[in-house]
Formats: C-alpha cells, structure tokens, sequence
C-alpha cells in the first residue's frame, strides 16, 4: 500500500480534491460525512455545537445534514466566515467567556450533538502536543456534559498517546456507548483517531476530577505493554506511532540475567529486550559470576540469551524454567500459586469499566477459549481420520480396523490403548508384570521427561500455551491472510464426512461394525458431495477400483475376501487402459501433492477440479509439478518412481499429542523440497505471463460489444445498399453514389466531446449537480486546483 504523505504535495489527495469540489472548507469535511453515515447522528439532531469549527467544514456538513430550521454553533480560536443556517463565533474554548457565549446563543436549549475537532497548534514536541490535545479534548468534554441532553452524542478527535485510555475511560463512565473509529479519510499517517461517545448518561453531578487534566491524566497509568506479543512475535517491528519511550532512543536493548532471574515478570523482559547479558559490571556482580558456574547454565541457555528475538516458545520455555530453577539455588523461590497470581495481576490490563461490562468480557472470553478448544479437538479428530486413510491406502491397515476405530476399539481414547500407557512409560511396567496406573491424560504430563511433579514447567506450559492461542487470535484478528487461510483450512477439514459415526449405523440404529458399510466404495467417493476435493481426489486412486461389489457382500466379510474379490474387478480393465489412466492419475496426483507443499497455491483446493463430465481438470500451475510432469514424459521418472518418492520423511509424520505451536513452527520449514529444472521455470513463468497479458474481463467485455455493434452496424449497411441496389428508379450511378455516401457516413468518426471546465466560484460555490448554463460534460474545478496541477506538471519537467 502507498504511504500517504501528509506534507508538501501530498496533501493534496482525494478527498482535498473532493473537498475542493463539492465547495467544502476543508478535506476534514469527509471524516464527518463518514462518521455520520456510520453513526448517523446529526440527521436526528436539532441542535449542533461545533468546538473547535474553522474554518468550518463541519458546520458546513452540519447545515446539510440536520434538518431545517435546526441551530448550529460553531466556535474557534480563528474567525470563521459566515455560514448560512450557522452560528459563529471566535473564543477559546478552554475559557468562561466562552462558555457564557454558548450558554447566551443556545439559551434554554440542550445540544443533541457535540462536535470537538480541536486540534491546538502549538508546534512544540511532539509529546507536549498530545498532551495539549488530550487536555483539550477534556476542555471540551467539559462543555459537552454542560450543554448536552441526556442521550445526546458527544464526538471528538484524540490522538494516540499515553493519554488515549485515560480519556477512554473518563468517555466510558459519562455514555453509555463509547467507540473509537477512524474515517477512511483520515489520513494512515495521522495518529488522529475519532471517539463517538453516545447516550449521554446525564449524570446530576459529575466528579469533578473526571474531567481535572491533573486527575486522569496522572491517576490512571499506560495500560501494560503486551509483552506476550513482543515474546511471540520479535520480528515483527511496530511502528511507533506514539513515539519512543522517554529516554529510550536506541534499538538494542540488554539487560543483565541477574536482573532476568531476579524479576518478577520474567515475560516482560523477554518481550522487551532483545539480549541477556552475562557480562560483568565494572564493580564485578558475585551472583552473576555464580550463575554463570552453575551447570543449569548451559551453552544452550547462553546460546539463547544472546539474541532472544530469533527465539521460538521452546527456547523461551527453557529459558523461563532455567530462572526457576535458579531462582530456587539461589533461594528465591517464590510460593508458586502466589506467583502465578502476582504475575497475572501484574500483566492484567487496567479494566476502566463497569462491573457490569467486566462480567460479559469475562464470559464472552471464557465462550471464546471454549469454541477454540473444541474446534482444536474436532481438527485432531479429523487430522486422525486423514491419517489412517492414508495408512489403509499404503495397505498398513485394513478396512476393518478403521470400523474398529470407530466403535472405539483400537483407538488412542480406548480403554486398551497401549499408545498412551506408553507414553506414561508404563508399558515396560505392565510387561515385567506390575501394575501401571494410566489415570492421567495431559499431554503436559506426557512432555514433562517423566517428571510428573513438575508444577513449574507444567504452570509455564499452560502459561505459554495459552499465550500462544492469544497471539494466534490476535495474529488473525490482524492478519486477512492467516484468516483467509484457517477459513480454508476449517472448510476442508469441517467438509470431512466419510467416516462419521453414523456411517457405521443401520437404518434401525443399530452400531454395525461390518466392512461392507464402513469401507467406503469408489462410487460412494464420487457420487458423495459430502466428501471434500481431497478425500474424492483420494478416492479416485486404482486402490479402490473395482471396489464397487463391496456393496454386495455380505456383513461380516473379510478384508482379505474383499481385496480377493477387488483384484478380478481390477484386472477387467484392458492392460494398455489401465497403464494409461494409472500414468495420468500419478502425474495429476503428484501435481496435486507439490500443490499442497506451497502455502500460495491452495486456493485452487477450494474449487471443483472435476469438468462437466466428471474427469479430473487439474492444471499444473507450479514448477514442481511442471518439473514431474516434465520427467514423467520424457521417462526419466516412472510412475512407480514418484510413488517411491512419496515415502520420504515428511509423509508420515505423526503428529499426535504435539502442541500446536510446535506443529505451526514445523508446518514453516518442514516442506519436501523438490527439484525444480530450469526449462520447467521457464514453461510456468512463461504461462504466467500469458495468463497476466489477458485482459481482464471488463475489457474483454467491452471489446466484445464493440464488435457486436460493429456488426449490427454492417448488417444495417447491407440491407440498406441492398434495397438501394435493388431500386429501379436509380441509375446504377446513382446508386453506386448513394453507397459510397453511406458507406463514408458509417466510417466517420463522432467528434469527442469536450470536457467544459468549470471554476467553482461566485454561484458556482458549493453547489452540487450541473451549473447553471452548461451544456454537456463539465468538471467543477477551482483555481487553486488548477495553480496546483501547473506546479506539478512544472516539478515532473523540472525532474525529468
Ligand atoms: C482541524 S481544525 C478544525 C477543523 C474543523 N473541524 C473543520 O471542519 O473545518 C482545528 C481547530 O482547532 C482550533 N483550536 C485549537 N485550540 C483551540 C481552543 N483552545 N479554542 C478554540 N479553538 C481551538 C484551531 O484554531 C483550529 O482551527
């Protein structure tokens, strides 16, 4: 995206031309238009106070939108020239004087809307400017709760400081609704953002202090910088739009371990610094001499303090339960539910709301970890399903045991799982013939190298875990791409319905475990819509041709039966036909799988790659697939080949009872990477290319009427010097004159027509719709505009 530039030429965008247009006094204009069509507040208004007005924009937007005979007044340090409908006067608002002259012009009346886009032009710092802002936002909150009735809206412009939730919350205790926006036509590199605070609480007395500079400004402090973020996201630099922190002007931030071990807010620091430093001070530190002897210090531990914005969760969790375990040699053990506590005190956010409101976030955010961890569950169910779909297509399992897994048996949750009693080392146990008990089943307890009373690392684990499900949500609140991307992750797996529970029942109910209903036929895959693109793809393989009897059999046959009756199904197929689908089936199918390996290219995933005839119609768009295809024509590569290639290390991976987070490490660089030749490069960019050299559709279209038109137009050309033709009372002079004159007709060109420019001054002044007096196409310009585009044109020469 561009960056908007808010000096020099810059400013002049589009809403400055806009503004210029439509004859307003200022681009400003636009932030209130887009305000009110959001909010709609100054249609329902009959009485306007504008702080803060020159040169009067919003006035001007106002006059428009409220209705007729309602007041308006608008005030400012600077003159503003008359407005029709508009009341206008020059004062500081932060003054009595001022707040005498609303009273005199409003008279009994209450505002049903305040306006405050004060903005004080000081010039100082940057930091002293805010603060003024802030106070005069306060100043101007002030006058709101004097003269607004109760219900009414109070509107005004902050900017991104230390001093924004402080207002926020004063905002949050005087209206019942308080929302921060910012217009389109604000610009990105501005701080400014706009609050509409609605249903004005009109409270009989109102504490003084909320609306003392001194008092809320000094009382409430910064909310608590988001350390986890910083933790789970290093790389990524913020802008900072607020400023540096006073005194903090560099970019490498150290701090020394002791300092790390002997915090309380261990995050903290490693959210915010980048290296922990194991260098002595001047004066020699006998505690980080000490720390740096003892054996917990690993290389690893120094290795991963030296730069800890490159570090992942798992090394951050070594480094946290590093400083427990010091922390507890060097005594400082600290009582560990108490910990927990402090810590989550210390990096709670300050609440400004009411009980009320702090009840419903609570609930709303418990809702919230509720859907997560059941949507996690049901992605594991399926990833599980996937799995073993794969295992019965590598003959490592038989149709019949996926009907077990079904009614339980041989399931990882069943009662006689060995998988899990492993996992609790339990089996060597039960083999020598004790007695093991399996009672827990957290997969922390499976990770805590058989240190089951570890309550630190597990407290930790539980800590980071949910900090990093936070960070994954606060990632896709921000990030279009990583929705977009868990929407289509969530589509193919919620699409998944070829082994649910009640495939396995019968019509009357009953659980049937028989293979003939739970193995899925090649014609179920084809005829089912339920199946996702993967599964049908999948079901569309030689394993399950000729798999149509199963349907036949009786229940309680054999997998073994059944592989004997597919394999005479399979061999009815002439040899020659079966090699020739079986060649396109793997190319397509590798061309599928180097599909899946690139994160850009799964968009094509979401749609039917079947024609109407129900072949496959997949399109190699990639230079691996381009690459296979390549080798598979020339017989460098046979199909058997790419089959052996697709046992490598990535293809099995298991992935059960591995946290999240560690899969969404793995899932960036744990990619096969295939061969790519250079000719295979050139095919698909050269493709590109000629996919991007096609108009776009529009044009296509356009084109398309144009030469509709051309031809209706011959055909009329045709029938008339037909008919001329045909005319006996012509001579052939005649008519061979009277052909070309139609013929010259048609070919001529209609002359452009002129744009008229119109300068938007004198009557011509704000108005909208056509000008008096003109005829045809026109432009509203002005003459600044026109000063304008000359120096511009002058500059580009000047450059050039
Ligand atoms: C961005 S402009 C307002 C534009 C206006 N909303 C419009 O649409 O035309 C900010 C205005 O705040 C005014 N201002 C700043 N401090 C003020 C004060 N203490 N009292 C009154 N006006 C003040 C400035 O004079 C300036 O005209």
């Amino acid at each position: 995206m561009a960056i908007q530039k808010k000096h020099g030429k810059g400013r002049l965008d589009k809403w400055y031309r806009l503004a210029k247009e439509k004859g307003y006094r200022a681009r400003a204009a636009f932030k209130l238009i887009q305000l009110n069509k959001k909010y709609g507040f100054l249609e329902k208004s009959k009485v306007l106070l504008d702080l803060c007005a020159a040169p009067g924009s919003w006035c001007q937007v106002a006059a428009e939108c409220m209705p007729a005979q309602s007041i308006i007044v608008g005030v400012d340090l600077a003159p503003i020239k008359p407005i029709p409908r508009v009341i206008s006067f020059q004062s500081d608002i932060t003054t009595e004087k001022c707040r005498a002259t609303i009273r005199q012009h409003l008279k009994h009346w209450k505002a049903d809307t305040v306006l405050h886009d004060g903005a004080p032009n000081v010039g100082t710092a940057w930091v002293q400017d805010a603060f003024s802002q802030a106070e005069l936002v306060l100043q101007s909150l002030k006058l709101a709760t004097e003269f607004l009735i109760e219900g009414g809206t109070f509107v005004t412009k902050v900017f991104r400081s230390k001093d924004y939730n402080p207002l926020l919350w004063v905002f949050k205790q005087l209206f019942n609704s308080v929302e921060a926006t910012k217009p389109p036509s604000s610009r990105n590199v501005s701080a400014e953002i706009f609050v509409v605070c609605r249903g004005f609480k009109a409270p009989k007395r109102i504490d003084p202090k909320f609306l003392d500079a001194k008092h809320v400004f000094a009382e409430l402090s910064a909310p608590t910088p988001n350390n986890e973020a910083k933790v789970f996201n290093p790389e990524k630099k913020k802008r900072k739009r607020e400023g540096y922190e006073e005194g903090d002007w560099t970019q490498h931030k150290e701090i020394s371990v002791t300092e790390f071990i002997n915090t309380t807010d261990p995050i903290a620091i490693l959210g915010t610094y980048h290296k922990l430093s194991f260098d002595q001070s001047p004066g020699g530190d006998l505690a980080l001499a000490t720390l740096g002897r003892l054996e917990e210090t690993t290389d690893e531990i120094r290795t991963c303090c030296e730069d800890l914005r490159v570090l992942g969760k798992k090394e951050f969790r070594s480094l946290l339960k590093w400083r427990i375990k010091v922390r507890e040699k060097f005594g400082l053990v600290v009582k560990k539910g108490q910990a927990t506590k402090d810590e989550a005190e210390e990096v709670a956010e300050v609440a400004p709301m009411d009980e009320e409101l702090a009840i419903q976030e609570e609930l709303q955010r418990i809702r919230d970890q509720e859907n997560s961890r059941t949507k996690k569950e049901r992605r594991k169910e399926n990833e599980k399903k996937r799995k073993e779909i794969v295992r019965m297509q590598m003959n490592m399992t038989t149709p019949m045991e996926i009907g077990m897994e079904q009614g339980g048996l041989g399931d990882e949750d069943s009662v006689f799982s060995l998988k899990r009693v492993d996992r609790l080392n339990a089996r060597a146990a039960m083999v020598s013939g004790k007695e093991a008990e399996v009672e827990s089943e957290s997969e922390e307890d499976a990770e805590s190298d058989g240190d089951g009373s570890d309550d630190d690392g597990d407290r930790l684990e539980r800590e980071l875990d949910s900090m990093y499900d936070q960070y994954q949500e606060r990632r896709e609140d921000t990030d279009s791409k990583l929705r977009a991307k868990k929407a289509r992750k969530a589509y193919e797996t919620e699409e998944w319905e070829g082994f649910s529970e009640n495939d396995g029942k019968d019509d009357d109910g009953e659980d049937s475990q028989s293979d003939s209903e739970t193995t899925p036929t090649a014609d179920d895959a084809q005829a089912s819509t339920h199946l996702s693109n993967k599964a049908t793809l999948f079901f569309d393989q030689d394993i399950f041709q000729g798999l149509e009897d199963i349907e036949d059999l009786e229940d309680g046959d054999s997998a073994d039966e059944m592989e004997q009756d597919a394999v005479p199904a399979k061999g009815k197929k002439s040899e020659s036909e079966k090699s020739k689908t079986k060649e396109t089936k793997q190319a397509k199918k590798a061309a599928e799988q180097s599909d899946d390996s690139s994160d850009d290219e799964e968009v094509e995933r979401l749609e039917d790659p079947r024609k109407a005839n129900g072949q496959l119609d997949i399109d190699i768009i990639t230079a691996e697939a381009m690459a296979l295809a390549q080798s598979l024509a020339t017989g460098e590569k046979r199909s058997v080949d790419v089959m052996d290639d697709g046992f490598n290390r990535y293809a099995f991976r298991d992935v059960d009872g591995l946290p999240e987070w560690f899969l969404d490490d793995e899932g960036k660089h744990g990619k096969p990477h295939r061969p790519i030749t250079a000719a295979a490069a050139a095919a698909i960019k050269e493709k590109m290319r000629a996919i991007n050299a096609r108009p776009i559709k529009k044009v296509m279209e356009a084109k398309g009427r144009k030469k509709m038109k051309a031809a209706q137009k011959l055909e009329r050309l045709r029938k008339k010097s037909a008919l001329l033709a045909e005319d006996e009372t012509l001579t052939e002079r005649d008519k061979s004159q009277a052909i070309a004159r139609l013929m010259s007709r048609a070919v001529k060109k209609k002359p452009k027509q002129q744009v008229k420019l119109v300068v938007a001054r004198g009557s011509n002044k704000g108005i909208s719709g056509r000008p008096r007096g003109v005829k045809g196409k026109y432009k509203i310009v002005d003459s600044r505009m026109k000063k304008d585009i000359r120096a511009q044109k002058r500059l580009a020469k000047k450059k050039s």
